[in-house]
């Protein structure tokens, strides 16, 4: 198995250097080169088995035999071993045809926990075996971030440096990435938004000699094993609701695209997946972009939703190339007319492509707010407002056809927004009770490529 980008002009990586080197050189996203398939016979076959079990036999395809089985094995089972529920990603029930899948039983209660503990345990693998060290630079809206702290802290060949917007972040994200005494820890406050912080990290790739001095990694959504982890929670859901025998359709809270685009693949590798629906907050850049056909960025809007608050949808990148037909040039294309005018029209037969699998919603924050209230009342369940924000968008969507609502992060994590809207403070579990007590530390510094660069370059030990 070979990953190729979504630009055409950098080299095909196997599976390890793909996972090492986060955005590919040429700017552009890896993807594999083909997808695995599964038949229905495979997919039936995988009926009953434990989340890691699943893991291991959904995702050694992308492995390109590059990972020891036995090894593979033993980290996908450590990976999820730090999950809190048995069931690792649970299915629970909250309407008639709808369902909230819980991805936030992990270390520190969002989704992004399911694929950033097993990559750290990849990467980890990876450079021990060629005894190298590498310096992580990712970007956050809020979850990524703390996520990855967990995932890296105190791992001796890696530098972590998390770019956060300066109070942007809910005060528990926040002290996530802040409070973590681990000596390869960086947390950085940024003045400006995550698009800023994003814009920032894609610079520091794309500047070759930065990147080459400190031996650059990436665990946001850029890397593709970041994709490749959100894969399974699509089977392991269908398959309780009956696939590969019935179709299965999923809402999403999107923002950079990335938990979405996992769906796509899996149904590219033959999940019986009906509608993939996407759902935004205010900063609703993807639905406004399926209405119209044109991609047109405007301002980020604060919202009650933060980890959404993102008008430039990263892995959508992605998306484009497969509704191109693979088409290099045509993404480039693009790519120059996001840079140069913050804007791009998609080609007719293209957009008319991606509509045959996707729609697209937005609930604003009222709509969010309305939501946690009314799903408490009538199924007694609490939603985050990402959450809520996918089944507001779900409710005009669902019919004969399951709805899986991907829930991102667990109500704690945002407790005023989720106290204003339906009176109930959530608490945080007890495993984190200290979480809001510890010191922080962390460097505001502002949105300035020379003066972030300068910064990392001092502390990572891997720069040369
Ligand atoms: C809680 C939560 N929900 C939804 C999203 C959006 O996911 P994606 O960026 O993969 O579209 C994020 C951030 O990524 C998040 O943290
Ligand atoms: N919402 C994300 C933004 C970054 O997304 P990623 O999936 O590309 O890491 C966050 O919480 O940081």
């Amino acid at each position: 198995m070979h990953y190729v980008s979504t630009r055409g002009e950098a080299p095909a990586l196997g599976f390890s250097d793909a996972i090492l080197a986060g955005l590919a050189r040429d700017g552009g996203l890896y993807v594999p080169r083909e997808w695995p398939r599964f038949s229905a016979a495979d997919i039936r076959a995988m009926r009953g088995l434990a989340y890691p079990d699943l893991a291991i036999r959904v995702l050694t395809p992308f492995l390109g035999g590059e990972i020891a089985a036995p090894v593979f094995e033993r980290l996908v089972r450590e990976a999820y071993a730090t999950f809190r529920h048995e069931a690792v990603c649970p299915l629970v029930q909250t309407g008639a045809n709808t369902f909230v899948l819980e991805l936030f039983h992990g270390p520190t209660l969002a989704f992004k926990d399911v694929a950033m503990q097993l990559l750290a345990r990849l990467m980890d693998h990876v450079l021990a075996e060629r005894g190298h060290h590498a310096t992580i630079v990712g970007a956050t809206s809020g979850d990524t971030g703390g996520a990855a702290i967990d995932a890296f802290a105190g791992r001796s060949r890696t530098d972590i440096f998390i770019l956060f917007p300066h109070g942007r972040v809910s005060p528990v994200q926040q002290r996530q990435m802040t409070t973590s005494t681990a000596e390869n820890v960086h947390a950085l406050a940024i003045e400006g938004n995550f698009d800023d912080c994003q814009g920032l990290l894609k610079d520091m790739f794309n500047d070759h000699g930065f990147r080459d001095r400190v031996s650059l990694s990436g665990v946001n959504s850029i890397n593709w094993a970041r994709i490749m982890a959100q894969i399974v929670y699509y089977f392991s859901s269908a398959l309780s609701l009956g696939a590969p025998d019935r179709p299965v359709s999923f809402t999403v809270p999107t923002g950079n695209f990335g938990d979405i685009f996992a769906g796509y693949a899996a149904k590219k590798m033959g999940l019986p997946i009906d509608r993939l629906v996407i759902a935004t907050n205010d900063n609703d850049i993807l639905a406004r972009t399926f209405a119209t056909g044109e991609y047109r960025t405007k301002g980020v809007f604060a919202t009650t939703s933060p980890s959404m608050d993102i008008q430039v949808s990263s892995n959508f990148e992605r998306l484009l190339f497969e509704a191109s037909n693979r088409d290099a040039a045509t993404v480039r294309r693009y790519m120059a007319g996001l840079k140069q005018s913050g804007a791009f029209t998609i080609d007719a037969a293209e957009i008319a492509g991606m509509r045959s699998e996707f729609d697209a919603g937005r609930a604003d924050m009222d709509e969010v707010a309305a939501t946690i209230r009314s799903t408490l009342a009538n199924s007694n369940y609490l939603l985050d407002p990402h959450t809520a924000a996918a089944m507001h968008v779900a409710a005009g969507k669902t019919g004969a056809v399951p709805m899986v609502v991907l829930g991102t992060a667990h109500p704690a994590k945002f407790p005023a927004a989720v106290e204003a809207a339906s009176g109930v403070s959530p608490a945080l579990p007890a495993w984190l009770g200290g979480l809001m007590t510890f010191e922080e530390k962390y460097t505001v510094l502002p949105s300035d490529l020379k003066m972030v660069e300068d910064y990392v370059s001092r502390r990572a030990r891997a720069a040369r």
